[in-house]
């Protein structure tokens, strides 16, 4: 399977093929301006092929793109979009001249320059070896445009001189005179393009596709995008080839050159095509919705679960559509959509991406088991447990740490929470509970993010209880409310006592509150930022559980050895003392074992 090789491939052996392909794995330091490797390999294929071959890389050592045949047809135009007319591309061309002259032509000079690249580098191959090698670098005019080439050779490949390349480059491309141009070359400025397919209830004056944009929004800030304009387009469903009307694509073109955004972000999950056709017509990387929550979830995944089930769903959502975001992407080096858990560059290569996924399949379903026994456990602790849920940016955590004396991270920011933290709650009645800070939910959660987080999920469908904590200062709440009563549905999380919590009840206060249904009559307001309602939500949390364990101490007769092992396995032992007449135990356990050691209670 071809994915990134262009050019001139169709008379290729699959075996060369497979052995270009391999050239994208190569390691190749940031420092490394001509690697050793990298000039054998490509002068053994060249020979082999009889044909040229261009690899282009960028300044952080990753192979963005590779193409066989004429180099001059190697064309890149997303270049341009990536940065200011003034810098370098950051991307420097390295291929190979069959016939062993490696002296540069007009068309590779012109290469250089058109396309603003670092570097064109040619490599003459004689007999599979490297015989001899030509660099060019840009260079400046007076009006500071890259109008020459400075050509350095014949050169070894031994040559110490290519360390010294890269130094030259950077000072090259410095900006030029007092030059206007962007410092945040590598900011990412988007427009957002939403659809209104139907005709929804307005709700506070907005549609559900203004409001699902204004959330788009709230999600690029948050992934580090910043967003210079937002389009929705109505229409009565979405265009199989580009979403949006072919007409509206072509005027993003314009839009986005005037306005100078180097990105377009979709509302709802795209075709591979449709991402294909989008980059085509718009010039510029284009990801939706989908692509941007998973991107958030990978910047922040901590544990190696998360990160694991964070890599799992992007690659479950590349792999249909590699031919779309494999070609642009890939080229343009970086950002939004290419990040792995903890900036790790996402695979490219179909087969491997197949081999990754199994892999780490495999190593959840430890993790899943693992996670399984520790569920067993808080069961044979007797305690019971309790899981918060909502939508993201609710409250969850702030609530845990108020209920639990604890410091989860909690932040102004969409999913702050990813792994689920487990904390003791102490009941007034001397009881405890676990208490399990959980994902928050979000509407259009990409179904790729829910299967992968599945086991993560399932703390909430083990869970005894539920406390559903929704943000009464949103005007979103109502929404809100249903998509996760939807999601916890679809999990089969539902068929256990729910405590709803309207939280964040300060900001409401003195506030007509917008008339908000979709919650319960009981409904409790609470802050978790005052504490305010708080003793009112531990009291109903007390009831939920009724008395379903029992702290007790019984004096076990030395001749009743079963006792202790009783006690343990049905419950928690606090303090044990052996006595002259037998071992004294506090323990706490289920109300239903009680009976069975009746006899042994001694008070309380
Ligand atoms: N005014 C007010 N702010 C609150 C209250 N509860 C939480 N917040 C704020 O809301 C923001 C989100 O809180 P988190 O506890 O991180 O929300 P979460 O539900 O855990 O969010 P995720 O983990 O992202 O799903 C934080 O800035 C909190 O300070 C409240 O009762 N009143
Ligand atoms: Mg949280």
């Amino acid at each position: 399977m071809l994915i990134e090789l262009k050019g001139n491939v169709e008379s290729l052996k699959k075996s060369v093929i497979d052995e270009i392909e391999q050239l994208y794995n190569l390691e190749i330091s940031p420092d490394n301006f001509l690697p050793y490797e990298l000039a054998e390999k490509l002068a053994h294929i060249t020979d082999k092929i009889n044909r040229e071959i261009a690899v282009f890389i960028n300044r952080r050592g990753s192979i963005v793109d590779i193409s066989v045949g004429d180099s001059a047809k190697a064309s890149i135009p997303d270049l341009e979009t990536r940065r200011d007319m003034t810098r370098l591309s950051g991307i420097r061309c390295i291929h190979t001249h069959p016939g062993g002259d490696a002296r540069l032509s007009p068309v590779d000079i012109s290469s250089l320059l058109k396309l603003r690249l670092d570097a064109m580098v040619a490599l003459g191959v004689r007999e599979g070896r490297v015989n001899e090698i030509y660099a060019a670098l840009p260079e400046r005019d007076e009006t500071g445009i890259f109008a020459r080439a400075q050509v350095y050779g014949p050169l070894e490949l031994s040559s110490d001189g290519f360390r010294a390349f890269l130094g030259i480059i950077r000072d090259i491309d410095k900006p030029f005179g007092n030059m206007a141009y962007d410092m945040g070359d590598e900011e990412e400025k988007a427009i957002l393009v939403g659809l209104e397919t139907l005709q929804g209830r307005l709700v506070n004056g907005m549609s559900e596709g203004q409001r699902s944009l204004e959330e788009l929004e709230e999600l690029a800030n948050t992934a580090g995008v910043r967003v210079v304009h937002k389009i929705l387009q109505k229409r009565p469903s979405a265009d199989s080839a580009f979403y949006i009307g072919s007409g509206m694509a072509e005027s993003i073109n314009v839009m986005r050159q005037a306005i100078n955004a180097n990105m377009v972000i979709f509302d709802d999950a795209l075709s591979g095509a449709q991402v294909r056709n989008l980059e085509n017509t718009t010039g510029v990387k284009v990801i939706d919705r989908t692509v941007l929550i998973l991107d958030i979830f990978a910047q922040r995944a901590r544990s190696r679960e998360g990160k694991l089930q964070v890599e799992l769903a992007q690659l479950k959502y590349r792999l249909p559509r590699l031919t779309g975001l494999g070609t642009v992407l890939s080229r343009l080096g970086g950002g939004i959509g290419t990040r792995g858990p903890g900036e790790k560059k996402l695979e490219t290569d179909r087969r491997h991406i197949g081999r990754r996924m199994r892999s780490i399949e495999r190593e959840l379903k430890e993790i899943g088991k693992r996670r399984e026994m520790l569920r067993e456990s808080r069961k044979k602790d007797a305690h019971s447990t309790i899981a918060l849920v909502g939508y993201t940016n609710a409250g969850k955590s702030t609530l845990m740490n108020k209920l639990c004396d604890a410091q989860v991270f909690a932040e102004d920011k969409l999913f702050a929470t990813l792994d689920p933290t487990v904390r003791r709650l102490k009941l007034e009645d001397g009881r405890e509970a676990m208490l399990i800070d959980t994902v928050g939910f979000i509407r259009k959660l990409p179904h790729e993010l829910v299967e992968a987080f599945k086991s993560t999920l399932e703390e909430a469908v083990y869970a005894d209880a539920l406390i559903h904590v929704i943000d009464i200062s949103s005007s979103e709440a109502e929404v809100q409310i249903s998509v996760v009563n939807e999601l916890l549905d679809s999990l089969g999380a539902m068929n256990k006592p729910v405590i709803e919590v309207l939280n964040k009840a300060d900001l409401a206060d003195g506030k007509e509150r917008p008339p908000i249904s979709g919650f319960k009559a009981g409904a409790l307001e609470v802050s978790a930022l005052t504490g305010q309602g708080i003793d009112k939500l531990k009291e109903n949390i007390s009831r939920i559980f009724p008395k379903e364990q029992t702290e007790i101490k019984i004096l076990a007769p030395y001749s009743e050895g079963w006792i202790l092992p009783f006690v343990h396995e049905n419950g928690r032992v606090v303090a044990q003392k052996y006595e002259e007449n037998g071992i004294l135990i506090n323990a706490i356990i289920k109300t239903s074992n009680v009976n069975k050691i009746r006899e042994y209670l001694v008070g309380k």
